[in-house]
């Protein structure tokens, strides 16, 4: 492990120096597009503006014989594009694979200025982003890249999970997790074939009502409340930021838009939209809504410095309170000054409160 002290110098002669906060930059969305199918590279500069976060797809769902087409691709959108303020992330392929070392030497000597974070998948324990932390640095230093990129892991394998807040506090590189639940199923060997979302067989039954024909309603259960909890506490632990990933039933946007929200609630900040329809249904999810905007600026006010208790609308209030506000509250600051629409709707229900 490396000294403390030594932890926020540079890996490599050159190379930039690591940042001492994760920079705060809406990630609702975190769009994947495969940049060698043609017609979706075709839509990038239309969905660039509409996402927090547009990245190219090297890893599955690219086929084997497809790998250095989307690498090509993404180099070529990466340097055609101007991205504004949309951020360009990229999906790496798995560090055991034989396209990874290509993967980051292309595109960090071709486009590294352009590439605000690499996903990295299948993380299993600090090792792997030690491993990725040398060589991106090494990687900046000879094409003169002026600020680090960023690293994120996917939680998508049993070990993973087990090694989670080590591989959050790996690298002041470390930028977020993500939850890969399609991954994770199989490594865990559950018994689902889905890309996130519940099960219908995992429930709990009510209580038998006395006799043996009334029937019991039954209540499906959450397959991955644990592991997100377990995620989001490591990442705050680290001052990283947590995520949802995938929700593959693409037609079934409500149960979509509950997992995003459950994620949510629970503290991530974004999830992955696969499919052009999932993109607002992310933007919705993961802005505060602007009521609880508005009931939050009310507790604050009322609040003062903070401390003591008041009671409102009959109900009580104090410093614990009062500090979950002000994350509600700074988080819609952040997003409302990036987006015009979102602040018109703040506006308008602190109006109404
Ligand atoms: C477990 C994991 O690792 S999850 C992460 C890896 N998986 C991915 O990245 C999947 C990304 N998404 C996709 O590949 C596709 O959305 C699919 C295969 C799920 C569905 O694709 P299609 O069957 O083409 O969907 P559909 O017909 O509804 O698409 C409508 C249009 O949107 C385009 N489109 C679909 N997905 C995307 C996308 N992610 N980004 C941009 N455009 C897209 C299609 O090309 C199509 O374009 P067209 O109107 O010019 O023909
Ligand atoms: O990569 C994502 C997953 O769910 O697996
Ligand atoms: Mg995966």
């Amino acid at each position: 492990m490396r000294s403390p002290k030594d932890f926020f110098r540079p890996l490599a002669v050159g190379a930039p120096a690591p940042l001492r906060e994760v920079p705060f930059r809406p990630s609702r969305m975190i769009h994947f597009f495969d940049p060698g199918n043609a017609k979706m590279a075709a839509k990038v500069p239309d969905i660039a503006p509409q996402v927090d976060v547009l990245l190219g797809n090297l890893e599955d769902a690219v086929a084997a014989d497809r790998k250095e087409a989307a690498r090509a691709g993404l180099v070529e959108i990466a340097k055609a594009v101007d991205f504004g303020a949309t951020q360009l992330w990229t999906r790496i392929n798995s560090l055991d694979s034989p396209w990874v070392l290509d993967d980051l030497v292309t595109l960090v000597t071709e486009v590294g200025d352009k590439l605000d974070v690499i996903m990295v998948p299948k993380v299993e324990g600090a090792e792997d982003i030690h491993y990725v932390d040398r060589l991106l640095a090494q990687l900046e230093a000879k094409a003169g890249i002026t600020r680090p990129i960023l690293v994120h892991a996917i939680l998508e394998t049993a070990t993973g999970v087990a090694n989670v807040e080590e591989i959050a506090g790996a690298s002041p590189r470390m930028q977020g997790i993500s939850l890969g639940p399609a991954d994770l199923a199989a490594s865990r060997r559950m018994k689902t074939t889905r890309v996130g979302g519940g099960h219908p067989g995992y429930l709990v039954r009510e209580d038998p009502h006395g006799d043996q024909d009334t029937p019991r309603a039954t209540f499906q259960q959450d397959l991955w409340h644990y592991t997100i909890a377990r995620m989001v506490d490591a990442c705050a632990a680290h001052g990283i930021l947590p995520y949802y990933g995938p929700f593959g039933d693409i037609k079934d946007t409500t149960a979509c838009e509950d997992q995003f929200r459950n994620a949510f609630l629970l503290g991530c900040v974004g999830a992955w939209s696969l499919h052009p329809v999932q993109i607002a249904i992310a933007k919705k999810v993961f802005s505060p809504a602007p009521a609880d905007v508005a009931w939050a600026r009310k507790v604050i006010a009322a609040m003062g410095d903070g401390t003591g208790a008041v009671m409102i609308d009959g109900k009580m209030q104090d410093d614990a309170t009062y500090k979950q506000c002000r994350v509600v509250v700074s988080l819609a600051d952040e997003l409302a000054a990036r987006d015009p629409e979102l602040a018109a709707a703040y506006a308008a229900a602190q109006d109404e409160e």
